[in-house]
């Protein structure tokens, strides 16, 4: 199922925050969304999870999975019961929904971490496990809110090199917020550039970079040419 924003505008208190923006995410596509700091990009998200509704225009979306910035993972919960509770929410039974999240521990890279609480996870295994938690749920559409944004760069690296094998294997339809052009290029089908608030659309970039991407397609022209194109968008 497509999702659509059509024309949304929305404003809170003294804020106008989206002018009329227009997006399409088809089923099986990877986009992420790029803009200025305050542009409006978690605004559309907490849309497109009905957390809030636009003041015009029409959101149309599929039940979404949301995976906020922080990793929310509770501490005194183990790993698979963290992972596990979104399904629980949704009223699977427990055995039913820790059953489901276990089978993908060992894609998740969470293998043996079962039983562990967050505490003992890098960084970058709870994020996996956020996601995992958000994946389990069977949602049609993953919405990544700065995914990698709180990881080293090293980690924040791997992670994308992981998370574009495993979207490759399953296909979601992922819609990403990033600050990072090249995380965005790397992971992408597409990338949507909004301008400063009160935001619209300035441009979206097809990259036609041949997939399973590995590390060494940063370093080609191709690459190098989508970087500079987002740049000047940015920066124009
Ligand atoms: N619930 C709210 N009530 C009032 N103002 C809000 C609310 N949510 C967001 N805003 C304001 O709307 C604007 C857009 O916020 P939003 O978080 O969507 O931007 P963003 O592009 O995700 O920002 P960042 O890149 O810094 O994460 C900001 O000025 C923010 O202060």
């Amino acid at each position: 199922m497509t999702v659509t924003l059509d024309e949304v505008v929305k404003s809170y208190p003294g804020t106008p925050v989206l002018d009329g923006v227009s997006l399409t995410v088809h089923p099986g596509e990877f986009v992420s969304i790029i803009g200025p700091s305050g542009c409006g990009k978690s605004t559309i998200f907490n849309l497109l999870a009905g957390l809030d509704s636009p003041d015009s225009g029409t959101v149309d979306a599929p039940r979404c999975g949301y995976m906020p910035q922080k990793d929310l993972l509770f501490p005194w919960r183990s790993i698979l019961d963290n992972t596990s509770l979104g399904l629980e929410v949704q009223g699977a039974g427990k055995k039913e929904a820790r059953e489901q999240a276990r089978e993908l521990f060992g894609v998740f890279g969470l293998a043996g971490f079962e039983n562990a609480r967050p505490r003992e996870l890098s960084g970058g295994m709870r994020q996996r496990a956020a996601l995992l938690r958000t994946v389990v749920q069977g949602r049609d559409v993953l919405l990544l809110d700065e995914p990698f944004g709180a990881l080293d760069s090293l980690t924040r690296t791997s992670m994308q090199d992981w998370l574009q094998g495993v979207w490759q294997q399953y296909r979601w339809t992922v819609l990403m917020i990033t600050h990072d052009i090249r995380e965005a290029i790397y992971l992408s089908d597409r990338v949507i550039v909004l301008s400063q608030r009160p935001s619209r659309v300035v441009t979206e970039l097809s990259i036609e970079l041949p997939r399973p991407r590995g590390v060494d397609v940063i370093t080609t022209e191709d690459f190098a040419r989508y970087e500079r194109r987002l740049l000047a968008v940015l920066h124009a």
